[in-house]
């Protein structure tokens, strides 16, 4: 395990101190516990930068982690193989065709050569199966024009969008991975949205410390056996349409499930995860993984930025004017991912959204495997290292009025976006989004395509929520959710 002294893990950066087994818990204070639902870690992880500096370190359970809240810092660290693999996270394991050692399948928590082969495999497959391709742009606008139709049928009345964004999102991955068309309305389609959003909601941070202490967690826990139902609700759908595929295995078919069924077959070294049942256990849990990292993340970015336009509604007529200069005003000829090459403002709104909103708002943990020094801080073997990314996106030294929300900041002196290395929603490193690329294109095809056809309103009778870091309370998960909030759409044209 890790490198210990007679008093734990030998030169440790600074933090808070720590009792036995449950660690730095009783130390967190108490604006910082919710109950019933953990640690807001964001929140928390603010407190730990700004008492205890740039690298520092809490006990979550009877592992230091060890908070990087220095964009610098970061890039180096997780530049570093040593730092490339996952914490062990039983008991998660036991859902994903996982090892008594705690080891697992897909890519999301694997580690080494397993991860190594399923990330190199999913990356150059999301390319090949049309990133950079038409088609993948074909399909997104195809999604876009039945949601916005969807919408049409709601006008003028206030909405909660989160639900319908999120159907919408999930479709269009559906459709690039499993090659099928669902509509909006399709039962399926709506259990495979409400399963995902389940699953993330059941897995906050705060369970983090379930993780360290798997066997306790799941004698005490409820949310260990609902997060097990949900999970296990996603493996019967993903299994469903991989069985599909095997009764009628056809050539022409070029979805991620049909290439992947091809690269099992060119496997027969049981070592590898592609081999046999091996593979087809790796395949249903690649695609969790995908729908998981893939679906709830966007969807919510994309309701962060409409939370921000209600807040902003001149940085909506900014955005309205540029789309009409740009794209026109033709239903026929929405925003296209060559429109975006010209819309200078609406990249900097999306930059500064994802900037202000974080959305997974301390990356996902990653592992020490041997002891390393990045520049003066030293890392020691055994320890879990977290990405403060929130932080970093309102760091005061980095960015001027971090709480505003100032699209401007993205645009040089004329006018064009300047994009900064300091934004890393994705995180950064060996270990960054797999699906960056993908995102970027669904979250500026989406939100230019909503945008064209329609102005978003505040409801006249509502309050808009209170959306200063300092208020955040409901954040106590993986992703920075927002407030819930209701919004009135008005055609355009
Ligand atoms: C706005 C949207 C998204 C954001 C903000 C986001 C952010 C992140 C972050 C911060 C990580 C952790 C990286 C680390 O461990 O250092 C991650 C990992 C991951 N994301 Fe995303 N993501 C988004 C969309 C997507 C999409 C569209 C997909 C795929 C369809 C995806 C799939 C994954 C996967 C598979 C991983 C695990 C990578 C690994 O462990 O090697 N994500 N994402």
């Amino acid at each position: 395990r890790f490198a210990t002294g007679p008093k734990g893990p030998t030169r440790l950066p600074p933090g808070p101190p720590r009792v036995p087994i449950i660690g730095s818990i009783p130390f967190v204070p108490r604006e910082f516990r919710i109950k019933g639902r953990g640690l807001h870690t964001p929140k928390l992880f603010h407190y730990l930068a700004r008492k205890y500096g740039p690298v520092c370190h809490i006990w979550l359970g009877p592992v230091p982690t060890i908070v990087i809240s220095d964009a610098k810092i970061l890039r180096e660290a997780f530049k570093s193989n040593n730092m490339s693999s996952r914490p062990i996270m039983k008991p998660f394991h036991e859902f994903r065709y996982g090892s008594q050692d705690g080891t697992q399948r897909g890519l999301v928590l694997s580690s080494g050569k397993e991860w190594e082969d399923q990330r190199k495999f999913t990356i150059k497959q999301l390319k090949g199966l049309g990133l950079a391709r038409k088609s993948m742009e074909s399909m997104i606008l195809y999604e876009i024009g039945q949601l916005a139709d969807l919408l049409t049928e709601e006008l003028d009345e206030p909405i909660d969008l989160c639900f319908k964004t999120n159907l919408s999102v999930v479709n269009a991955l559906w459709m690039i991975l499993v090659g099928e068309r669902l509509s909006l309305d399709d039962q399926r389609l709506i259990r495979i949205v409400q399963s995902i959003e389940n699953v993330l909601k059941s897995a906050q941070v705060a369970s983090l410390l379930a993780l360290l202490l798997p066997n306790v967690f799941k004698m005490i826990s409820p949310r260990f056996e609902r997060a097990k139902v949900m999970f296990e609700e996603c493996k019967s759908l993903m299994r469903t349409a991989i069985n599909a595929h095997i009764a009628s295995r056809d050539d022409n078919n070029s979805d991620f499930i049909h290439v992947y069924l091809n690269e099992i077959d060119q496997h027969d070294l049981e070592s590898s995860s592609f081999c046999g049942e091996k593979g087809l256990q790796s395949l249903e849990i690649v695609l969790i993984d995908l729908f998981i990292g893939g679906s709830e993340t966007t969807s919510t970015s994309i309701n962060w930025t409409i939370l921000y336009l209600l807040h902003n509604p001149e940085v909506q007529d900014k955005i309205h004017a540029e789309l009409d200069r740009v794209v026109g005003r033709s239903r026929d000829d929405p925003p296209n991912l060559c429109h975006n090459l010209e819309l200078d403002y609406m990249n900097a709104v999306i930059a500064e959204s994802m900037r202000k909103s974080t959305v997974v708002s301390s990356g996902v943990p990653h592992h020490v495997d041997e002891d390393t020094w990045i520049g003066d801080y030293f890392f020691p073997r055994g320890t879990s290292v977290m990405a403060n990314l929130t932080y970093i996106h309102h760091d005061p030294q980095l960015w001027e009025n971090p709480e505003e929300f100032n699209p401007d900041r993205f645009l040089g002196p004329s006018g064009h976006f300047v994009a900064s290395p300091n934004v890393m929603p994705f995180s950064v490193g060996k270990r960054f989004c797999l699906g960056k690329e993908l995102a970027e294109q669904e979250f500026y095809l989406f939100l230019s395509g909503l945008l064209h056809r329609f102005r978003f309103e505040n409801p006249p009778d509502q309050d808009l929520p209170n959306i200063s870091f300092c208020h955040d309370d409901v954040n106590t998960g993986f992703l920075r959710y927002p407030p819930s909030y209701n919004v009135i759409l008005r055609p355009r044209f």
